[in-house]
């Protein structure tokens, strides 16, 4: 089938810094004792969660940015963490950092992250360590080997280790734990792994002896200081070399690019399916090979990807499948059973939205088999908060006459945050701030996020029915309330009589306050801390209110609000969400019951039995109290849906919801 109007693609794009080199730039930094200059880190949520685990353990780092410095003093100052680490979504934080606390003696800390980690396995590093005398245990649920985990340091003993897996990640968490410990360590892998741990190690005085498949490190070696600039990483390019060979003309530039053999295989499968890439300006740079590609496009053919080359090519396979999609004929992966325990399992993952987009494809044990053709693609894709997922489907999505949204595309921060900017500015829709996501040249929706506004009077439903919402839908909620329970609960430790609040000093605490998405959920943190129950309590609930009725923190709210449900399709649930905060939010409902109803709902949530009919008439009069103070915010959008549900079960109402959503997403797919 032909498409409905040609892609060009043309310019220069330069990546951001390679994510493994720079969580290694970091953590090498911090065995030296001295200064590192660090130049173009990626500066990405992974990374931070690197940065933010050293600090705690007494490294200085500041923010990072293009061009810092890190003092480190040495493996033997390093210190237990006060907190637990939060590896957030990153599985390098959490592998290496527990190869390094392994090692350390007397130190310890707790490792936590968030759903998708906690679920990717760490027996893979643990067991090696364990080998060699290391003390880790899995605190969740028996026979769980994710997060949270505990490692306690200890003075290991050397290891002969024989990897069944290629795995850098593993490799590199035996050096460092050979290092903290002073001991020998020699790892042997079936195929080469990532090799940056031995290029960083040796350019930093490290005597490392490197072969094909092993590498060998002598006991008692120090890691002295030695400057980083992070090139480009190129399985951040390979999105733009995908979208260049999809192109009918233009021709794009790739800069800066790593060009280290271990992680080219997909340039390699590229060139098999008949992409033209020319790569000139070679140089080495401590240690990597880095250099430009220019990609221009080409009738692309299927390919087989195996064996020794999916080591070299593991986290470009869901960008390599999608342009699968588009080849001609049939296309295989195989021996990637490792993509089951990625960021989502990236085989069931990368199918089922092939398949919802019309593309012919079958899942496989350790892969996967792809039918090409160019019949437009349409839906919607669950990208699991999986950066690699987004990017790659962003990609299919930039081709004119493909319709396709994506669930989440801010994930992207996690490996690249400019990716939309970047891939707006390489179809040709002007400035780099324009955003892909909205509209791309084909006019096609990529990921134009749906919001969702649930507003309503008091104990109506709304933030339960907006999580359950969110939970049936994969999509984000917050809600706006806590955040009123929030600061309404720092004032009444700092403000003294509430008779004498002021906006000024109730807003002084908003520093204090920030959040973050556990599940599917934003929370709010007070210092860092979920105080959930605290902020449903009869005080805070008392003053609320007269705190949501000061203008500047309304204005606060909204702001922190925005940023919570920004650019991800997300369910918010307050009383002003669908007038003020979000008044473009696709689907507006309003929830409303009658007081009576709404006021026995709220006791038998807060007492867990059935209340009487005295009780119930005492918290009617206390919620028309409360609906009266908080009536100015609290009138429907005009172009609300109200629901009444004072005689409709909780799941009713969210099946509704849930199906208006569902007609909205559908709309916004395919307008009218
Ligand atoms: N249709 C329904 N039938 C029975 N119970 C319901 C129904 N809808 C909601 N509920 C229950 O009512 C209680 C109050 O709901 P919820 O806390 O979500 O209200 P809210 O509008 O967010 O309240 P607030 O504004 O005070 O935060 C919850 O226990 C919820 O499960
Ligand atoms: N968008 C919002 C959300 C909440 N409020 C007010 C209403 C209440 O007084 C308070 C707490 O809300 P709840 O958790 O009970 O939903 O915050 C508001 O004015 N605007």
């Amino acid at each position: 089938m032909k498409r409905r109007a040609p892609l060009h693609v043309a310019g220069t794009i330069r990546a951001p810094g390679d994510k493994s080199i720079s969580h290694r730039a970091l953590i090498f930094a911090a065995l030296a004792d001295g200064e590192t200059r660090v130049r173009d880190i990626l500066a990405s949520a992974d990374v931070h969660a690197t940065a933010s685990a050293l600090r705690a353990m007494g490294v200085s780092i500041p923010e990072l940015s293009t061009d810092f410095v890190v003092r480190g003093h040495g493996i033997a100052a390093l210190t237990s963490p006060a907190r637990a680490f939060d590896c957030a979504n990153s599985g390098t934080t959490t592998r290496l950092l527990c190869g390094l606390l392994a090692g350390l003696p007397g130190r310890s800390a707790r490792f936590e992250g968030d759903a998708s980690l906690s679920r990717r396995p760490m027996r893979r590093v643990a067991s090696p360590l364990a080998s060699m005398g290391a003390h880790i245990d899995f605190e969740g649920a028996p026979g769980h080997d994710g997060l949270p985990m505990r490692v306690h340091g200890a003075q290991l003993r050397g290891t002969n280790y024989v990897s069944a897996h290629a795995s850098a990640q593993v490799k590199g968490a035996l050096l460092l734990a050979g290092l903290a410990s002073g001991v020998e360590v020699v790892v042997e892998e079936p195929y080469r792994s990532r090799d940056h741990s031995e290029r960083m190690l040796l350019a930093r005085g490290v005597a490392l002896e490197v072969s094909e498949r092993s590498v060998r490190l002598p006991a008692a070696q120090q890691v002295t200081a030695a400057d980083v600039v992070v090139p480009s990483d190129p399985s951040s390019a390979t999105f733009f070399a995908a979208l260049a060979a999809l192109a009918d003309s233009g021709e794009l530039r790739l800069e800066n690019v790593c060009l280290n053999p271990t992680r080219t295989g997909a340039f390699d499968v590229l060139q098999r399916m008949g992409v033209s890439l020319d790569v000139s300006e070679q140089r080495l740079v401590g240690g990597e090979l880095i250099g430009t590609i220019v990609v221009r496009p080409e009738a692309l053919n299927g390919t087989t990807i195996e064996g020794a080359e999916i080591p070299r090519c593991i986290d470009e396979l869901p960008m390599l499948a999608c342009l699968a999609s588009q080849a001609a004929g049939e296309t295989r992966i195989a021996d990637a059973a490792e993509l089951r325990v990625k960021e989502s399992d990236r085989i069931r993952a990368v199918v089922d939205n092939l398949r919802t987009l019309g593309v012919d494809a079958e899942e496989l044990p350790d892969g996967m088999r792809i039918i090409g053709s160019r019949t437009p693609l349409r839906g919607h894709v669950i990208t699991h908060g999986d950066h690699r997922l987004a990017m790659a489907f962003g990609v299919l999505g930039a081709i004119p006459g493909n319709q396709i949204t994506i669930d989440d595309p801010a994930c992207v921060d996690v490996s690249y945050p400019r990716f939309w900017q970047d891939l707006a500015a390489a179809v040709g829709q002007g400035d780099a701030g324009v955003d892909v996501r909205q509209t791309t040249a084909s006019g096609a929706a990529v990921g134009t996020p749906l919001t969702i506004a649930i507003d309503g009077p008091a104990a109506s439903g709304k933030s339960s029915t907006a999580q359950w919402v969110a939970q049936k839908l994969g999509v984000r909620h917050v809600d706006s309330g806590a955040f009123y329970r929030a600061i309404t609960y720092l004032a009444l430790s700092t403000c003294g009589d509430p008779e004498s609040w002021v906006a000024d000093d109730v807003l002084a605490n908003a520093p204090r306050i920030s959040w973050r998405l556990t599940e599917r959920s934003v929370l709010p943190l007070i210092d860092d801390i979920d105080q959930d129950t605290a902020l449903r309590d009869a005080p805070v609930t008392r003053q609320v209110s007269r705190v949501a009725q000061m203008l500047a923190v309304r204005e606060w709210v909204n702001q922190m609000v925005r940023s919570a449900g920004a650019a991800v399709d997300v369910v918010v649930d307050g009383r002003d969400i669908g007038t003020t905060v979000f008044p473009d939010a696709q689907l507006k409902v309003f929830l409303v019951a009658d007081s009576w109803e709404r006021a026995r709902r709220r006791l038998v949530q807060r007492l867990r039995r059935r209340p009487t009919d005295a009780e119930i008439a005492e918290e009617t009069e206390e919620l028309v109290a409360r609906d009266a103070k908080d009536a100015t915010q609290s009138a429907p959008a005009r172009d609300a849906i109200t629901i009444d549900t004072t005689t409709v079960t909780q799941e009713e109402q969210v099946e509704r919801i849930v199906a208006l959503a569902r007609a909205t997403r559908e709309r916004m797919v395919r307008p009218t």
